[in-house]
């Protein structure tokens, strides 16, 4: 459970997370809002590399913002970006298996968390080929897999689902829904699909200038009046 306690979040001026305050408890959290409603920025500030201005961050009833990013990592935060960040003259392996250099894990456990993990997300065939051959919907599923290894206790999944096609973005639902069984983590997610919100999160988040405008279950939500107009530019 993520509990965010009067955070905000501050660029100069601009106020990115506006004295949020709110508790997630889903197993898949959706994070929507229009461009520029802070979603980026409170995953940053969740895997810690932002610093929040005040306010406080908890995760499963554990402070957040006395540790460094490194240090969340190891207690098990993970983040995918918006852009893939596949290293090119690696293999598929070989990428995942850099998640493991800095956690306590053995040579013969990181290699059966990666093999498991390179398995979940269907690119065995294609474990020892370079990031280079990759296509795009590999590419995604290289960074979901490091997302997965070295036991996660929450994914912070930014835009994981941009670019593919229908039928990719499918596959990426089936994965999503079953990553808390895969591996006990709570997922956040951030996407503007909305179909791909519903059809995974049970509960989700909507930031309006960096404030909260609407939490609950994901239905409910996306039918409220004030999110169909802030989000999906509907009139109230
Ligand atoms: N490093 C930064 N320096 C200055 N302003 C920033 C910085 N990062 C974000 N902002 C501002 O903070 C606000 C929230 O930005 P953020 O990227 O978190 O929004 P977002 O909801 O993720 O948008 P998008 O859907 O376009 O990715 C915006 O006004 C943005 O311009």
């Amino acid at each position: 459970m993520i509990t965010i306690s009067q955070l905000t979040v501050q660029f100069g001026g601009v106020k990115a997370i506006n004295n949020l305050d709110v508790r997630l408890k889903a197993s898949v959290c959706g994070l929507i809002g229009p461009n520029g409603a802070g979603k980026t920025t409170l995953l940053n500030t969740l895997s810690g590399f932002i610093r929040s201005h005040s306010g406080t961050i908890a995760l499963n009833g554990q402070w957040l913002h006395p540790l460094t990013p490194a240090e969340r990592v190891r207690r098990g935060i993970r983040r995918s970006f918006q852009t893939e960040q596949v290293v090119e003259d690696l293999s598929v392996n070989d990428n995942i298996l850099a998640i493991l250099d800095h956690l306590p894990v053995s040579a013969k456990e990181a290699k059966a968390e990666v093999a498991r993990a390179v398995a979940y997300v269907g690119l065995t065939a294609v474990a020892h080929q370079l990031g280079s051959s990759l296509n795009l919907y590999q590419r995604r599923m290289v960074e979901l897999a490091k997302a997965l290894v070295g036991q996660p206790r929450l994914l912070l999944l930014d835009e994981p689902g941009a670019g593919m096609n229908e039928a990719e973005a499918l596959q990426l639902r089936q994965l999503i829904l079953g990553i808390p069984q895969f591996c006990q983590a709570q997922v956040l997610l951030i996407d503007h699909d909305v179909a791909l919100i519903s059809a995974t999160c049970e509960e989700t988040l909507v930031l309006d200038f960096g404030r909260c405008i609407a939490l609950g279950l994901t239905r409910e939500v996306l039918n409220k009046p004030c999110v169909r107009k802030a989000y999906l530019g509907e009139d109230a």
